[in-house]
């Protein structure tokens, strides 16, 4: 793929590419901090099971935040802080350097994973402001370490802490600041595809949540050295709809930018897909079983064709406004 150069220029107004419909644009601002997100502390979670257990308690609260929002915060998960830190340093020195540094680790010549200026679906209108670095860390196999950004040891204690049968992809995500960020968004609203995300932020803000189609949004108190975990597509459909997918997005601001690196668990590409059980006088939310990779595409090409009919009636309505000088005359 060629490099596509940009310059996030903060003194001129914002790119068209950029700008966003009207419906899309940043309802709550990124530092206005809510709450509602539940913060569930690992403290002594193999400490015995059953009833009454805290192990028993802990699930009880993750089964309850998977339920209301398909989100939580966790603290106390074990893994080293310093190495999480370190993780943020390495990735803000690799943002900060030049966009011609930053390409040269594009994923051109076949290689998986690497440097993409502001990823978007293909027919696409608008862009995000955003740039990341995907890495492709389960299985084993996947590594492409000729990406040349990540050393084989260097975060193997993060990965080990979390699940190692499904497949894994990190994807570090840089949101410049931004001149005009009322009318862009640095990541669109989304839901992750996978079984679970892990996503970690800096104390900036920017991510925000809603749970009633996107009418109202929550941005997500920043905690050091905390998780947030989002559900995704496939943890909805393991557990039959129960469980909500978190419907997310990111927002930027004008004082500084932003840096999160989220952590995808997803199940291998031919794995099937479909839920764990179904209570007696349900209906299953899905029509048939079938292989994570089926999933994705439908996701995927459900998208590009909401995207597509978005940008017609967008095209339509432009049209007809400038037909109307004509008909006022006519009238
Ligand atoms: O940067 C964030 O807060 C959100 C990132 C995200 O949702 C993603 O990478 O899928
Ligand atoms: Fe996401």
């Amino acid at each position: 793929m060629a490099p596509i150069s940009l310059k996030w220029d903060q003194d001129s107004l914002l790119e068209n590419k950029f700008v966003r419909d009207e419906d899309e644009r940043p309802k709550v601002p990124y530092n206005q901090f809510s709450t509602e997100i539940p913060v569930i502390s690992l403290e002594g979670i193999n400490d015995g099971e059953g009833a009454g257990s805290r192990r028993a308690e802990i699930c009880e609260k993750i089964v309850k935040a998977f339920e209301d929002w398909g989100i939580f915060q966790v603290v106390d998960h074990g893994v080293d802080a310093r190495l999480l830190s370190e993780m943020t340093r390495l990735a803000r020195e690799f943002f900060q350097m030049p966009t011609e540094e930053k390409v040269r680790f594009d994923m051109s010549g076949g290689k998986k994973g690497g440097y993409i200026v502001s990823s978007h679906l293909q027919g696409e209108a608008v862009q995000d402001w955003r740039e990341i670095v995907t890495f492709f860390s389960y299985p084993l196999k996947a590594r492409d370490y000729s990406v040349g950004l990540i050393s084989p040891k260097s975060g193997e204690q993060l990965l080990r802490n979390i699940a190692r049968h499904m497949d894994q992809k990190v994807v570090v995500n840089h949101y410049p600041k931004c001149p005009q960020p009322d009318l862009t968004l640095g990541l669109k609203r989304h839901t992750d595809p996978g079984t679970i995300t892990l996503l970690l932020q800096d104390q900036v803000g920017g991510l925000q949540a809603t749970r009633d189609g996107g009418e109202s949004w929550i941005t997500v108190q920043p905690i050091e050295g905390a998780f947030v975990v989002n559900l995704g597509d496939h943890g909805h459909y393991l557990s039959n709809g129960r469980f909500k997918n978190a419907d997310h997005q990111a927002v930027v601001n004008s004082n500084t930018s932003r840096l999160s690196i989220a952590t995808f668990q997803n199940p291998a590409p031919d794995a099937i897909v479909y839920p764990l059980k179904v209570n007696e006088g349900d209906k299953p939310i899905m029509e048939e079983a079938i292989t994570f990779m089926e999933m994705y595409k439908k996701k995927m090409s459900k998208d590009l064709e909401l995207a597509r009919l978005k940008k017609l009636a967008k095209d339509k309505k432009e049209n007809l406004e400038k037909e109307k000088p004509i008909e006022n005359i006519f009238a």
